[in-house]
């Protein structure tokens, strides 16, 4: 599936998750989020810890089900998906996600961790290597192919955690503080690579940051306090 450049990918209306807290209070995590992540465009959320960015990332990639309004990835309405099992095949093809620990499968090398998606999806295993090593190279991570994650750096980690999520080819990427664990440099590079998927597989990329190093390659960027979209503003980043 390729979306047409300026068309939604991902549509959140009037979402909201309410959580019961550790003292049986419920605690409103997101309250009433309406968004729309358009294909071709990079976005940044940015906001105090606690204020729900994780939260908007888990509903937008249907990890969690929204305690009431609606999301739509690709013209499909979350809500038609009925089983955890569809649900979850809907994000594998999907969705990529990066989160703030690599979370790699620690017996497979990282080009295998990389081209684990792509074969379960049906691709030849030669080629789902070739792509796998494809991706690593464009992370600079292409000599650390045939490691296992133990032996790997934090920071090589978390590239080819990037690599796996980008796999699929998704439609939408979600990164939740992808460069946390990253020099500047890499940080940078990590970031140059989402927005290059942006840009050439026209997919919607939202990254969860507090990281003020990249801002100038977001398209747009969303500022949350208390579970609400609370300011937007365009750094003015060029194409
Ligand atoms: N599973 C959960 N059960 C109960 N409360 C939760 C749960 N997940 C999140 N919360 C609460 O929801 C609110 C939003 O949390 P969330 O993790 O989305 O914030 P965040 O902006 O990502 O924070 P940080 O920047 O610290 O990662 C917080 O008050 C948090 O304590």
């Amino acid at each position: 599936m390729t979306p047409q450049p300026g068309t939604p990918v991902l549509s959140l209306r009037d979402v909201g998750v309410r959580y019961r807290g550790g003292d049986g209070a419920m605690v409103e995590a997101l309250a009433g989020v309406t968004l729309d992540l358009m294909a071709g465009e990079m976005v940044g959320i940015f906001g105090p810890s606690g204020c729900g960015k994780t939260t908007l990332l888990m509903a937008a990639g249907l990890l969690e089900r929204p305690t009431s309004g609606a999301v739509q990835l690709a013209g499909i309405p979350a809500a038609a998906v009925a089983t955890e099992a569809a649900l979850r095949d809907f994000r594998r093809r999907h969705i990529g996600f990066v989160f703030q620990k690599p979370n790699l499968i620690p017996v497979l090398t990282a080009a295998e961790n990389v081209a684990l998606a792509m074969v379960i999806d049906g691709v030849p295993a030669a080629e789902a290597e070739r792509r796998a090593i494809a991706l690593l190279a464009a992370l600079e991570a292409a000599h650390r192919a045939g490691n296992r994650p133990a032996s790997l750096s934090g920071g090589e980690q978390q590239r080819v955690a990037v690599a796996r999520a980008l796999a699929n080819d998704p439609v939408l990427v979600l990164a939740d503080e992808p460069t946390a664990a990253l020099d500047s440099r890499r940080g940078r590079q990590v970031m140059e690579v989402l927005r290059s998927i942006a840009r050439e597989r026209h997919a919607a990329v939202a990254v969860v940051t507090h990281d003020p190093r990249s801002i100038d390659l977001f398209d747009r960027i969303l500022e949350m306090d208390d579970g609400r979209i609370v300011a937007e503003r365009r750094p003015g980043a060029q194409a």
